[in-house]
């Protein structure tokens, strides 16, 4: 999706969809909720897409099917051209790994860091012997920004900024091709938010790692993002380079998440798109744009046909497109 990149994408999402089965019972069908519908993407080596929508829009459900922890429903995932299917799974997943927006719940606190690096190594790399896995844990942690000492220390005593750069060290010990950050800094403190962001673009630099890159927060995803999804109701409702989104945001829910995201710079207060309505229940199939209920700008038409993204680098599945 990105127009610069002559490079092969690492991943490939065709039609991605993920359907669950709700309700139901011994009188009543269960019904079908859609929480990822018909997701494309390119990943490419050394960029960041950057996937943006409000909670529910089906950002984390995409996440554990590209880190293979969930099976699509619909669609395809391709890893550096090869499909991923079940059978392939231990080898293909350590290729893709993933670091949590919580970094006080995803590290056992029973262990010590040292041991927690090196788990990754233990169960995937039975060729390396003890004393280069060590090595190996060291090395990382230095890459990561802490200290030799650290290596002997437990989760708690830690701060929340280094426990996430300790979650980024363990997604880093296979030496993966694609990193998914699912809200890596939603639960750190603004003062140490920007660290870990420069830490994740430093590695990015070194590594040409793949990001998939999962927020709500527009500012953080201005600063990383190279390419941008932006999601409603499980759908991808704009996709582009970042520069193009933000500058001239097409579809009217991407242009009211813009407004609402406070900017730096002096001079850049623009009027705040209040959006009225309710956000339609995922378990209905609506016929039109899903957006419709709850946009300044529709018409007849988009309550009667549901929009498409077409093939520009920048588009909208938006009848009436902004820009
Ligand atoms: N295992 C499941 N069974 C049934 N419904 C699910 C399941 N997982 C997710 N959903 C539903 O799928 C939709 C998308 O959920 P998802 O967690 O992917 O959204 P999200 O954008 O990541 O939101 P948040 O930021 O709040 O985590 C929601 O309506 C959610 O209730």
């Amino acid at each position: 999706m990105t127009a610069s990149s002559a490079v092969s994408p690492v991943m490939t999402a065709s039609g991605l969809a993920r359907h669950y089965e709700v309700g139901g019972g011994l009188f009543a069908k269960p019904q079908i909720l859609r929480a990822v519908q018909r997701v494309d993407f390119n990943l490419y080596p050394g960029k960041t897409l950057a996937v943006v929508g409000e909670s529910g829009c089906g950002k984390s459900t995409l996440a554990r099917m590209v880190t293979m922890i969930e099976e699509p429903t619909g669609g395809t995932l391709l890893l550096e051209g090869k499909p991923v299917v079940r059978a392939g799974w231990p080898a293909l997943r350590s290729s893709v790994q993933i670091v949590f927006q919580d970094p006080y719940g995803s590290l056992n606190p029973r262990q010590r860091i040292g041991v927690i690096l090196q788990e990754p190594l233990a169960i995937n790399r039975p060729d390396l012997s003890a004393k280069d896995r060590e090595a190996k844990a060291r090395d990382i942690l230095g890459l990561v920004g802490l200290r030799p000492e650290h290596f002997d220390r437990y989760p708690h005593m830690f701060s929340g900024g280094q426990r996430q750069r300790i979650a980024i060290a363990r997604a880093l010990m296979l030496d993966p091709k694609v990193l998914v950050l699912d809200e890596p800094v939603s639960a750190l403190d603004v003062s140490i938010q920007s660290a870990i962001l420069n830490l994740l673009v430093d590695l990015q630099e070194r590594l040409g790692l793949a990001y998939l890159f999962i927020s709500h927060d527009l500012s953080v995803v201005r600063h990383v993002a190279d390419d941008i999804i932006v999601m409603y109701l499980g759908q991808a409702v704009e996709t582009g380079p970042k520069e193009a989104v933000f500058a001239a945001p097409k579809h009217p829910y991407t242009k009211a998440l813009l407004s609402a995201t406070p900017r730096a710079e002096p001079g850049a207060a623009k009027d705040r798109i209040k959006l009225t309505g309710e956000l339609p229940s995922p378990l209905m199939n609506v016929p039109g744009c899903p957006f419709a209920p709850r946009c300044w700008k529709v018409e007849d038409k988009c309550r009667q046909e549901r929009p498409a993204l077409d093939d520009n680098p920048h588009s909208a599945a938006c009848h009436f497109p902004l820009a």
